[in-house]
């Protein structure tokens, strides 16, 4: 009751102190973001803009030309190139618009573009984010340890030196580097993807009376089943085949051998965002040849009654030995991690193939199970969803913020790449990404995404809150978990404005004297704390600020006017409810002056009301 009670104040404080903001903010931007963006852009002499700078500038932001979701943008700018028979030498992404035509072209694809310029994706630096990674990157490729698996010749003929890393955020925002176009099997890491679709279609209980959800303690393909005579779990091969027997026998039994191969191949292709997915006919017919292993399995399983009924076992050993086959990229398996990232809707397309709890028992089992006999290491080393395969691939999805796929064929004892397993640690070594990292005190590591609720914005609304109520208390808390006491609202209030205009002095004392807090701020009217007491007829206050004025200006401690500092994440949450109903005018609030600048995570640029 008293926390909605709370709450209620908060919101409307909020509400009545944003209200004429937004409304100016609304008076102000009858102009729209297509204008907006081509102030920022275009040339002043010429009043054209470079459609080569502009699309630079949005490859900053993450978003790559070939992304589906500006496929118009880029149809458009062909079609106006066509038409105006444009000096020779300028292409279609490089040609020099008008604002009209500009805004013509860029306005089917506006909301991504204007998110992408306001930095609003979850990596808003995304320049000093790709920095990073790339040092990253550097550090692992020379690392030459490891050796490459050779149990079929189509292996062993990868070279040791390949490597390559792709990232793929939840928003889409792209990035590559190294060996990232060159084709190879994804063995082992069709495996939570075969999981993901027993899982959507037959739902966990059905697919768990099969295939456990413990780490086996043992090899890959150890002959090894758990004391119910069930596959430990799904992401080892015996409990790969069993998964792949309830495609075969459960979800899809009417179907031919050739039909069940499309469709898993649909599914990789949509979860990819239609990216190439491919087959390797020899690795499958290798595969077969060197199976020993695992048809032992698949006969054990059998004997062990594992499987539903009309298993057909040498079609789901094939159907196996296909998902395995199946050949991709780097690139491509960026989007499949950041589909996974996502919640299981795809960050490209924006089409949704699994349901988020199906995503979440995936991850869940990647986590404990998805390295081998390496998960529980890399789970409290990494502490991240990860799947490795042999040909040299290793997935990895930071929930509700990226996928990233690493390939390098060199493995270790274990079976993981090495690159790959070094360049995960790594990650979390810089980010702040590991589970259980702690996104609030921990400083040591740095945090590139932008957080929906950021806790900047919030706790001022707090600290506002809890000196206007007269909450001692909670100034001294907000004081010890190291927040900026002398942080100020968009009207430049501060803690101590609101202090004493409601009277509170033991508040007024503790932010000067414990705080050192300026005494003086000017909020955007002009006023100080004192002329806030004077005004509201708090006497007492008006005395101690007078006497503590004039002892600060005898200790010339305090000689200047304070800094009044309006924070970016007060002018953030005033976005937000311009952004409610939203709208194509509501959208338009004006843009950063730089879309390539790359300042910090925290430094979102203002919107210049
Ligand atoms: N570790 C793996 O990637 C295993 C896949 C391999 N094709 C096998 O079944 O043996």
């Amino acid at each position: 009751m008293e926390f909605a009670y709370r709450e209620a104040i908060m919101i409307e404080y909020y509400c009545l102190r944003c209200l004429p903001i937004v409304n100016r903010h609304r008076e102000q931007e009858q102009r729209n973001a297509e204008d907006v963006l081509f102030d920022m852009f275009y040339n002043e002499e010429t009043g054209l803009i470079s459609m080569g700078k502009f699309l630079a500038a949005l490859k900053t932001t993450g978003i790559r030309r070939s992304d589906p979701r500006i496929k118009e943008l880029m149809e458009n700018l062909k079609k106006v190139h066509k038409l105006s028979n444009y000096e020779s030498g300028s292409s279609a992404e490089t040609q020099n618009l008008n604002r009209e035509t500009f805004k013509a072209v860029v306005a089917q694809n506006i909301v991504l573009i204007a998110k992408a310029f306001r930095q609003q994706f979850v990596i808003p630096d995304f320049v000093g984010f790709v920095k990073d990674v790339e040092d990253i990157y550097w550090k692992c490729k020379s690392n030459t340890d490891g050796k490459v698996a050779d149990y079929i010749p189509q292996l062993a003929r990868y070279s040791p030196e390949s490597w390559g890393v792709s990232i793929c955020t939840i928003d889409g925002q792209r990035y590559s580097i190294g060996d990232v176009d060159i084709p190879f099997t994804l063995q082992s890491c069709s495996k939570p993807l075969t999981y993901a679709i027993a899982l959507e279609k037959l739902g966990p209980n059905v697919v768990h009376s099969y295939v456990g959800q413990e780490p086996s303690g043992r090899n890959f393909n150890e002959l090894v089943l758990d004391y119910n005579n069930k596959p430990h779990n799904p992401m080892i091969n015996a409990g790969a085949i069993l998964t792949c027997s309830l495609i075969h026998a459960l979800i899809k039994p009417e179907m031919t051998m050739a039909e069940k191969f499309d469709y898993v191949m649909n599914w990789f292709k949509r979860l990819s965002g239609g990216d190439n997915i491919g087959f390797n006919n020899a690795v499958f017919l290798s595969e077969r040849e060197a199976a020993d292993r695992n048809y032992a399995l698949g006969f054990y399983m059998r004997e062990n009654k594992c499987y539903p009924k009309r298993t057909n076992l040498k079609e789901v050993m094939d159907f196996y030995f296909q998902c395995c086959s199946m050949e991709t990229t780097c690139e491509a398996m960026s989007v499949i991690a950041a589909t996974l990232a996502n919640g299981g809707i795809c960050p490209t397309t924006e089409e949704k193939i699994f349901r988020p709890e199906v995503v979440r028992d995936v991850l869940s089992i990647m986590h404990s199970c998805g390295t081998y006999d390496y998960s529980g290491q890399f789970a409290f080393k990494v502490g991240l969803p990860a799947k490795s395969g042999v040909s040299g691939g290793m997935m990895l999805v930071i929930p509700n913020v990226m996928g990233i796929f690493a390939w390098s064929p060199p493995l270790d004892q274990l079976g993981n790449s090495v690159r790959g397993v070094q360049f995960c640690e790594e990650l979390v070594n810089v980010f702040n990404f590991h589970r259980y990292d702690n996104l609030k005190h921990a400083t040591n590591k740095k945090d590139p995404r932008k957080h929906r609720y950021e806790t900047k914005g919030l706790s001022i609304v707090n600290l506002l809150f809890s000196a206007a109520s007269g909450d001692v208390t909670a100034l001294r808390r907000h004081r010890l978990s190291g927040m900026d006491i002398t942080l100020a609202d968009y009207d430049g209030r501060t803690a101590l404005h609101l202090a004493a205009s409601e009277g509170h002095l033991d508040c007024v004392r503790f932010l000067l004297e414990q705080c050192h807090v300026p005494h003086n701020p000017k909020d955007r009217w002009g006023n100080m704390p004192v002329d806030e007491a004077e005004n509201f007829g708090h006497h007492n206050i008006v005395e101690y600020l007078k006497e503590w004025a004039e002892k600060a200006v005898n200790n010339e401690e305090v000689a200047t006017e304070a800094v009044v500092k309006n924070t970016e994440a007060d002018e953030e949450l005033i976005t937000q409810d311009i952004k409610t109903g939203y709208d194509r005018s509501a959208t338009a609030s004006p843009m950063p002056s730089e879309a390539s600048s790359s300042s910090g995570p925290d430094d979102h640029s203002r919107p210049g009301l």
